[in-house]
């Protein structure tokens, strides 16, 4: 099967032109000589100068895997020729082979249906204009994003010049293109985030992050616009850079057919819930992207940073909100019941099923469409009570649900230690006021392991000052007689921290 695995050979075909070709919309065509496109270039006399890349994969657990590996290659080769305006015509299927999804050989005998094609169509259609040659060094003036911690006075915004090498792209998304590059002047590695501007709107994104100042939520350095040829405006966000995100690596484990060690997972949970406890109590914001690609870490030092505020929104109990975000997988069930009056703790959800599929090796609630994902969660959660439904969505009337006997977290986890499952029961509840706000979960026994003194691993949680909390702020939603205990308890074993009292 290795052998079937190593030759999966997809063909890419991009043309290139000066001109922009990208406003045109193509389709997924398995052959290119009769789409409308094809033939109106034709008819034009303007076929592209063409070229197919042979994309060689060597390993591919799912479509969304398998469509960033082709990216990936399309924006290294644009980068390696130094090529511009390049259109990504079509993708054409060679071969149908067995694909192995986490460890387990699984059937893709129609891989074209399985593939996301909205994932697709936004390949085709991704600007890739701004992927430049590696060799030039950019010069720009921006913004610098100093956080003022005092609320009244503004951020400053004062401008300075930078210069950088030309980039090496690290990832891409619905909205943009993620690059890594050098600060000359500070020798400060950095991330730059380049997204379209919609002229009518402030960018959420960027105001948000001008919230934040947090050791677990990447850090805006500096921010610029840039315009192209077209006059369409860019924004580049200068961000901290972090070597990986979890998604990646959690790949690593994967292909390696080894578990993340359980320690390292340990402290990548506390570093997500501290960083939720800030966004939702400190900045007042509900991330509502929660997933591993949009957890950073540095698997050298196990610190954590929650990137990507693109879809963030301070939540006002009196204003609606749209139910239709959040990734798929990580979608917290009132948003399936259509709730629009949802709290922050949606994050909740999100992070506890990062933290499921970073134990089990693959996402928990692996939904191949909206609804399906209510029935994933039901498979292992069960059927929610008329209780629980109440709580996600009071208006939801709908009550038709599969008879299904659910696997329950406990037998999905039973080898895992009982109190990553308290941990994981706790922040998967049905209803969002029974879900353990994020303090609390810091509380919870499964944590002891890296509050336990004169052990490497608290040591190692020295390093990263993860029991460092901001009393005004960080804890500053806690009733005041409770607040002592909870400040022992956050920095030793809850046992000792009783003893102690
Ligand atoms: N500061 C950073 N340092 C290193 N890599 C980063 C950084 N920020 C983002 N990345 C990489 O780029 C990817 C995409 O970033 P981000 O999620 O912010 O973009 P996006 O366009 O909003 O993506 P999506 O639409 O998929 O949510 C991340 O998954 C990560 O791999």
């Amino acid at each position: 099967m290795a052998a079937v695995l190593k030759s999966l050979v997809r063909k890419i075909s991009f043309g290139n032109s000066d001109s922009l070709q990208l406003k045109h919309k193509t389709s997924i065509q398995s052959d290119t000589s009769n789409t409308g496109l094809e033939k109106k270039k034709r008819k034009a006399g303007k076929e592209p100068n063409k070229i197919t890349v042979h994309h060689r994969i060597s390993n591919c657990n799912n479509s969304a895997e398998y469509i960033s590996d082709i990216e990936n290659h399309i924006i290294s080769k644009l980068l390696d020729t130094g090529r511009k305006g390049v259109t990504v015509d079509h993708i054409e299927y060679v071969d149908v082979p067995d694909i192995k999804a986490y460890g387990k050989n699984v059937k893709q005998e129609n891989i074209s249906t399985k593939l996301d094609k909205k994932r697709i169509d936004r390949m085709i259609n991704f600007d890739y204009r701004y992927v430049k040659s590696k060799q030039r060094t950019l010069h720009k003036t921006v913004y610098k994003h100093e956080h003022n911690a005092d609320a009244d006075k503004k951020n400053s915004e004062e401008t300075v010049d930078i210069s950088y090498p030309a980039v090496e792209v690290v990832g891409h998304g619905s909205f943009g293109v993620v690059v890594t590059t050098v600060l000359q002047e500070a020798n400060q590695k950095v991330a730059i985030k380049k997204v379209l501007q919609d002229k009518r709107y402030k960018n959420r994104e960027l105001e948000t992050m001008k919230l934040l100042n947090h050791p677990n939520t990447i850090g805006l350095k500096y921010y610029f616009y840039e315009k192209d040829e077209e006059d369409e405006v860019y924004l580049n966000l200068i961000l901290d850079y972090m070597p990986q995100s979890l998604y990646q690596r959690l790949r690593h484990f994967v292909h390696l057919k080894t578990q993340m060690p359980r320690l390292e997972i340990k402290f990548y949970a506390y570093q997500l819930f501290k960083a939720l406890n800030y966004l939702h109590n400190v900045s007042q914001i509900c991330h509502r992207d929660i997933k591993p690609q949009n957890v950073l870490v540095d698997p050298k030092t196990f610190s954590l940073k929650i990137c990507d505020f693109g879809s963030a929104k301070s939540l006002k109990p009196d204003q609606p909100n749209v139910s239709y975000i959040c990734s798929r997988y990580y979608r917290a069930p009132e948003l399936m019941f259509g709730a629009t009056d949802y709290s922050n703790q949606i994050d909740v959800w999100s992070s506890a099923c990062v933290i499921a599929e970073l134990l089990l090796g693959k996402p928990l609630f692996p939904g191949e469409s909206g609804i399906d994902q209510l029935v994933e969660v039901i498979k292992i959660m069960g059927i929610p009570t008329k209780d629980e439904i109440s709580g996600m969505n009071p208006n939801y009337k709908d009550h038709i649900f599969p008879n299904v006997k659910p696997v329950t977290l406990a037998r999905l986890l039973k080898g895992e230690d009982s109190d990553a499952l308290e941990l994981l029961s706790k922040a998967l509840r049905y209803d969002p006021r029974a879900r353990l706000p994020p303090l609390q979960c810091l509380l919870l026994k499964y944590f002891d392991e890296i509050k336990s003194r004169g052990t490497e691993a608290y040591v190692k949680a020295q390093c990263l000052r993860i029991f460092d909390f901001d009393v005004q702020t960080e804890l500053g939603h806690v009733p005041p007689a409770e607040l002592s205990t909870i400040e022992v308890a956050l920095k030793q074993p809850v046992s000792q921290a009783s003893t102690s009292l």
